[in-house]
């Protein structure tokens, strides 16, 4: 499914409006039944219903929705704020149809403060139409104090018309405040502020209501976003043919498990095979050899020349052409540490690898100090930031990431070259193309430390198996957050790394019995 910006959800509308012929008013009749209907469905007991309705098309819904409460048994009362003569063609009328059925319109004025507040508090259900998509610039005084007035006084379900009003459509951000919604219905294609916070906090459950726009309109002019589907990849999970051998998996090279930080890389090494590859070697320091065969049974391993404690040493990626061609993809970086002459390390490995790498951890960091070393790599990257190692890598802090996740993650993967995932609540996949993915997979249990090396080796395991980086990074995110969910068993504090990897066979049989099921 697509996820749009308010400008591409403006260019679908008009196109379905001017080119194929459904008239607008359409479309905001099945906007505002849709709306209805999500209310009646949670509350099939009927009371009164708070209509909050701004002038434009967002308040246009709110009329429509208004009446189908009304016609459902609903006390319907719609509180317009703003002037008739500013409603939009198509909002005007159904308004006038609101006022030809008898529905209660009260003009919103600050002397009626008072009976406003009356009306939040003894509402059921307040629906939110007050700004949508045409936001423009920051709430004016009137609208935000209608927004922190339901915010203050609502005690009923509250009901967002396609976007908590208040809400930046494009970055989520709050202009300063938003509607705070228990359900968000949204038409056609969600949106990006329903993914990103702060404004994705205040939709609640999103409902994506499909109002008629025919997916023509979309094929003729893509989004540039959508949301992470298995659909989009699926078929690259083939089944195993009886005739395969382990070396038609592919072989993952993991590189990392510097002192200390052993378990990382074999967490990422465990995932390469649990998500499909033919075989996995933990590259490591020569000291934490012995440590690392005596832990692991399933994955092969080899010690490179350390520096005496337990770390790389500057010249190690010497050893590597000695297997290379064993190896069909690399995960550099889980438990890698820092260490001196890191930078020059770094570039010599990346660019000697002539196969895909996912990039993580202290690789990333040291990629933030060392920029070239990713100039002279001859496979695909993929670079999986979480916000930390996004922001060394931007020059800027965790919030100036948080604030600007799509963007950063696009324009990085722009910049690079490379297919950037930058983790967190839906984690976003951004190509080098300029377009992007939201995943809709996963579980705050799963901010826990490690679950990120599981993730690089799944993408490094789906890597080795020759999947394209592109479709390895949706498909790994995917099922990474999907196995993380059935990993959940107990308290969602108490998941491990180890659950994760645990539960990618789940993970990938969920979708095979999804597909039999399709
Ligand atoms: N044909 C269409 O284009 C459709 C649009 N739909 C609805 O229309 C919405 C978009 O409608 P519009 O483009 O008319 O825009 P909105 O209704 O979202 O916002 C425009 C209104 O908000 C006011 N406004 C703008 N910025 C403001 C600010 N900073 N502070 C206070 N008031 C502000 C404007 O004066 C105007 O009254 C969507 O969110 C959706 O709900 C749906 O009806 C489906 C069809
Ligand atoms: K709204």
């Amino acid at each position: 499914m697509y996820l749009t910006t308010a400008q591409e959800m403006r260019d679908l509308d008009r196109y379905a409006i001017e080119t194929i012929g459904i008239p607008g008013v359409v479309l905001m009749e099945n906007a505002g039944k849709a709306v209805a209907r999500s209310l009646t469905d949670r509350l099939p007991r009927p009371g009164t219903a708070l209509v909050l309705a701004g002038t434009g098309n967002n308040g246009g819904d709110g009329f429509v929705a208004a009446r189908h409460l009304a016609a459902a048994g609903w006390k319907a009362v719609v509180w317009l704020a703003g002037p008739e003569e500013k409603l939009t063609s198509d909002a005007r009328v159904f308004f006038q149809v609101c006022r030809n059925l008898g529905i209660p319109v009260v003009r919103d004025a600050e002397e009626r403060r008072g009976e406003l507040i009356r009306r939040i508090e003894e509402a059921d259900a307040i629906v939110d139409a007050l700004l949508g998509t045409g936001i423009r610039g920051q709430v004016r005084p009137r609208a935000l104090e209608l927004i922190r007035l339901v915010n203050e006084h609502r005690r009923g379900a509250v009901v967002a018309v396609d976007v908590p009003s208040g809400a930046d459509t494009d970055t989520g951000a709050l202009l300063p405040e938003a509607i705070r919604a228990d359900w968000t219905v949204t038409f056609a294609y969600p949106k990006w502020c329903h993914y990103l916070l702060p404004a994705a906090d205040h939709c609640g459950e999103v409902i994506v209501a499909d109002i008629g726009i025919p997916r023509s309109a979309a094929e003729h002019r893509p989004p540039a976003a959508r949301v992470n589907d298995p659909s989009w990849w699926r078929e690259w999970l083939l089944p195993r043919s009886r005739w395969s051998h382990k070396g038609t998996y592919g072989h993952l090279l993991v590189v990392g498990g510097s002192r200390g930080m052993l378990g990382a890389a074999v967490l990422a090494g465990l995932a390469g095979l649990r998500i499909g590859a033919g075989l996995s070697t933990v590259a490591v320091p020569a000291a934490q050899e012995p440590i690392l065969a005596a832990k692991v049974t399933d994955a092969l391993v080899w010690g490179w020349p350390d520096d005496g404690e337990g770390r790389f040493a500057e010249d190690s990626v010497r050893i590597l052409p000695e297997r290379i061609d064993r190896f069909t993809a690399a995960a550099v970086g889980p438990g890698l540490g820092r260490f001196p002459g890191e930078g020059a390390w770094l570039r010599e490995l990346l660019e000697t690898l002539p196969f895909p790498v996912v990039l993580d951890a202290d690789g990333l960091n040291i990629l933030a100090e060392h920029p070239d070393a990713l100039r002279a790599r001859r496979g695909e990257t993929i670079l999986t930031p979480h916000p930390g190692e996004m922001a060394r890598l931007a020059g800027t802090t965790a919030a100036g990431v948080e604030s600007s996740r799509h963007t950063l993650a696009r324009e990085w993967a722009e910049k690079t070259g490379s297919v950037v995932v930058l983790k967190g609540t839906h984690t976003i996949i951004a190509f080098p193309d300029g377009t992007q993915m939201v995943n809709p997979t996963g579980t705050p249990a799963m901010a826990k430390a490690g679950s990120g090396d599981v993730l690089s080796g799944v993408i490094g395991g789906l890597l080795a198996r020759g999947i394209p980086a592109s479709v390895a990074a949706a498909m790994g995110v995917y099922l990474h957050g999907l196995a993380g969910e059935l990993a959940v068993r107990t308290s969602e504090h108490s998941l491990l790394a180890s659950e994760i990897l645990s539960q990618l066979g789940a993970a990938l049989s969920r979708l095979a019995s999804d597909r039999a099921r399709a």
